[in-house]
């Protein structure tokens, strides 16, 4: 069983127990599920922002724990001061040390859009994803078929989601493609043996059609790779670790942007 079973089979778990808790109704009734989301696409092609998506993440099943110690408030109120296009909030409890209430948390204090980042399995937490007060949700290529994609990527975007879909290869991209998502990922690690290679997003970047954002994951930390990829045609790179692994990580984003903008 990889890892990814693992997450999958335990999500399974959690999502059943999470319906069983608070209703579809209930979830409804959240402040937040009318609210008008941001435009993922606005903020990712602001030039006054940096196209970097910044994730809030405590513990990883690759790296274990990366940073215990910080707040979503410090962290997530510092990401969007150094000029972050979006914020990446996990949600996964076991494997990630991630909370439902940090989403909602990241949701109070910043005006700008959060991906809610998370194994997206089932309608059920695309709905709660809104609740929350996420903008984005992710869709991992890896865990669906082509029918779930466009069936969850089609609800999200009638609660006016934006649908950010993952994809590790040409055979992910190519069968899931859809009319209803906003942006590709292309993510650098390779979620079956966390293998990490940046040359993952250059490799499939010109196969993305260009209706799409393209996003490039995982494994920057460095301001050079994002002007290569930015060359390459991405607009949006999602950094997590390279940040978090710092004591302070709001601090370590306005040093990573002074250089970027240099
Ligand atoms: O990060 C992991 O170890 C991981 C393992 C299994 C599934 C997903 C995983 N990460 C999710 C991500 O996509 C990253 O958190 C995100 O792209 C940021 O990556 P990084 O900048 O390398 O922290």
């Amino acid at each position: 069983m990889t890892i990814l079973d693992k997450i999958v089979a335990n999500k399974k778990r959690e999502v059943a127990a999470a319906k069983a808790k608070v209703s579809y109704t209930q979830l409804e009734e959240s402040e937040y599920f009318h609210r008008e989301t941001y435009s993922f696409k606005e903020f990712l092609l602001d030039e006054n922002r940096t196209g970097i998506i910044a994730e809030f993440k405590r513990k990883s099943p690759s790296k274990g724990i990366i940073n215990d110690q910080v707040t979503v408030k410090e962290v997530t109120t510092a990401y969007a001061d150094a000029g972050a296009s979006a914020l990446s909030v996990l949600t996964d409890r076991n494997f990630f040390m991630g909370r439902k209430a940090d989403l909602i948390r990241a949701r109070q204090l910043n005006t700008i859009p959060v991906l809610r980042k998370d194994f997206m399995i089932d309608e059920y937490q695309v709905i709660e994803a809104k609740a929350l007060g996420a903008d984005i949700i992710l869709l991992i290529a890896a865990i669906l078929t082509p029918d779930e994609i466009k069936k969850l990527a089609s609800l999200a975007k009638s609660l006016g989601l934006n649908v950010l879909l993952e994809v590790h290869n040409l055979e992910e991209l190519q069968r899931s493609i859809d009319p209803n998502l906003d942006a590709i990922g292309v993510n650098n690690r390779n979620l079956a043996d966390f293998t990490v290679s940046v040359q993952t997003s250059f490799d499939l970047a010109e196969h993305i059609p260009d209706e799409f954002l393209k996003i490039s994951e995982s494994a920057i930390s460095n301001t050079n790779v994002i002007k290569e990829l930015k060359k390459a045609g991405f607009s949006g790179f999602l950094i997590g670790e390279n940040f978090m692994r710092q004591e302070d990580p709001g601090a370590a984003m306005r040093e990573f942007v002074k250089d970027l903008r240099g």
